[in-house]
């Protein structure tokens, strides 16, 4: 039986022997995957051993650096070696790293169960499941959806069209979806890879005029997943292609996902009758990620890191802070995180809000805001048909104490000011009541239909 969650055993059997060259076209797909900060606090600072036995050996300037690629990026590293045609199926990485380093007794997979062979064979990241996607408002319809995909027996929709704009976690939820049906159904074939891939393979097949083998495999799996589908566009054969291994899977009930950067009506250059097949089930947007989303994505994080570095300590309110002013994408905000924690590796100290801004000085420029107290009342009062005067006044009637609670809670969480300096902007008020106003619009939020919608409503207004 042909290899199905591998998309490039085929290739790597033929390997030739791997060069530094080699190992830079790698990095140039990893920095694509990965983003710009990742790669630059990363993968960058590594350098090429060797490639033996199917051994990637990279070396790095410190241990911490070795182990976190380890940990975080050794399967997109794998995916892209092996994706050049190299047989690279482990990877050593350390200050220390070399070639001839071989698994332990504990990291070698034990070849006899279904289960570590789909491990052995398959592409997909081992970080991108169900149990670490975060769910927020601007997801929860593509996650829902994904869900029912990855858990139905039956086929709801088909096919299940994901799109976004980048970094959003299409591809999380796409691999969620595989890992899940290959976890439950160990003996189903679930195929996942990138249209570029799968052009790739097309191609290939020609090449070697092995067409029907490439038919074969495809139209026999039972789940197909295909990520980043807008790279066909414009692409004859593939397109073709792909529309009748597309209606093959379909027409015989096999669950079919795609993704994309953005709706099948907004692809150019796609064919109408692709377009329509691809409407023709369930069309998800994720949209970008809001307040909420992005704190609990870097909330995650920090526990993940911290449940293996006990040391590591960061100020209260630092992330919430971070949460505020990095909105590019999940992407970016991941890279912010993972750069504070080579920060916090290097000093060794609790972070502080200060060492953050520093650290992620770059990042926090790019999203720089430049929001101002001022504003935020002004778009307060403008909500709640207020004169500015109400925000430094001392009347305390309702009506106008609660948008001035909710103006110094937004001033928190929107800008970089302290407690004694919002309070000083709203009227020499002591900062112990503009903590109170704050902890009172959570709660609020919390019990409060109506408070959450004008809390929501405002932070976007004044993000936007
Ligand atoms: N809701 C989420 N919870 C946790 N992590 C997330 C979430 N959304 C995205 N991420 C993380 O953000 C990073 C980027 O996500 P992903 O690669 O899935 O984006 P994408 O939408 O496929 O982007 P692209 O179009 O560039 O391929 C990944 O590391 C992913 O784990």
């Amino acid at each position: 039986m042909a290899p199905v969650l591998n998309a490039t055993n085929e290739q790597a059997d033929g390997a030739e022997r791997m060069t530094n060259d080699a190992w830079d076209l790698a990095r140039g797909h990893i920095r694509k995957d990965i983003g710009a900060h990742n790669y630059t606090t990363w993968i960058e600072p590594l350098s090429f051993r060797s490639l033996e036995d199917g051994t990637l050996s990279l070396s790095s300037p410190t241990e911490f650096i070795g182990k976190w690629v380890m940990q975080n990026f050794q399967d997109v590293i794998l995916r892209h070696v092996a994706g050049n045609g190299h047989a690279a199926s482990r990877l050593v990485c350390g200050a220390q790293a070399h070639s001839s380093a071989r698994p332990s007794p504990r990291e070698t997979p034990d070849e006899s169960t279904p289960r570590s062979r789909a491990r052995q064979e398959n592409t997909l990241d081992k970080r991108f499941t169900f149990d670490s996607f975060i769910v927020g408002k601007s997801n929860e319809m593509a996650h829902a959806a994904a869900r029912r995909v990855a858990s139905d027996g039956t086929v709801s929709f088909n096919p299940l069209f994901l799109h976004g704009r980048v970094g959003l976690g299409k591809t999380h939820l796409m691999q969620a979806i595989a890992w899940e049906i290959q976890e439950a159904h160990p003996e189903k074939r679930v195929m996942y890879l990138s249209a570029e891939q799968f052009m790739y393979r097309f191609v290939q097949s020609l090449r070697e005029k092995a067409t029907m083998d490439f038919k074969q495999l495809f139209r026999t799996v039972d789940v197909l997943l295909v990520d980043d589908v807008q790279f066909i566009a414009g692409k004859e054969s593939t397109q073709e292609e792909f529309f009748h291994t597309f209606n093959a899977l379909v027409d015989q009930g096999k669950q079919v996902v795609i993704s994309a950067d953005r709706s099948p009506a907004d692809i150019s250059d796609l064919e109408e009758r692709i377009t329509s097949r691809l409407q023709s089930g369930l069309v998800v947007d994720l949209h970008p990620a809001d307040y909420e989303l992005r704190l609990g994505v870097l909330q995650h994080r920090v526990d993940m890191f911290a449940a293996q570095n006990p040391e590591f300590q960061i100020e209260d309110g630092v992330l919430e802070y971070l949460a505020s002013r990095i909105t590019a994408s999940i992407r970016v905000l991941e890279g912010a995180v993972m750069r504070l924690f080579a920060y916090a590796d290097l000093i060794k100290q609790v972070v502080t809000l200060e060492q953050a801004q520093d650290a992620l000085s770059d990042l926090l420029r790019a999203s720089e805001k430049k929001l101002t107290i001022d504003e935020i009342m002004k778009v307060t009062c403008e909500h709640y048909a207020l004169r500015m005067s109400d925000m430094t006044s001392a009347r305390r009637s309702r009506t106008v104490a609660r948008p001035r609670q909710m103006a110094m809670f937004l001033a928190k969480r929107l800008t970089p000011r302290s407690y004694p300096e919002i309070g000083r902007k709203f009227g020499g008020r002591d900062h112990t009541t503009v903590l109170y106003a704050v902890r009172k619009i959570e709660e609020l939020i919390a019990q409060d239909t109506q408070i959450a919608e004008d809390a929501q409503l405002l932070q976007r207004k004044l993000e936007g």
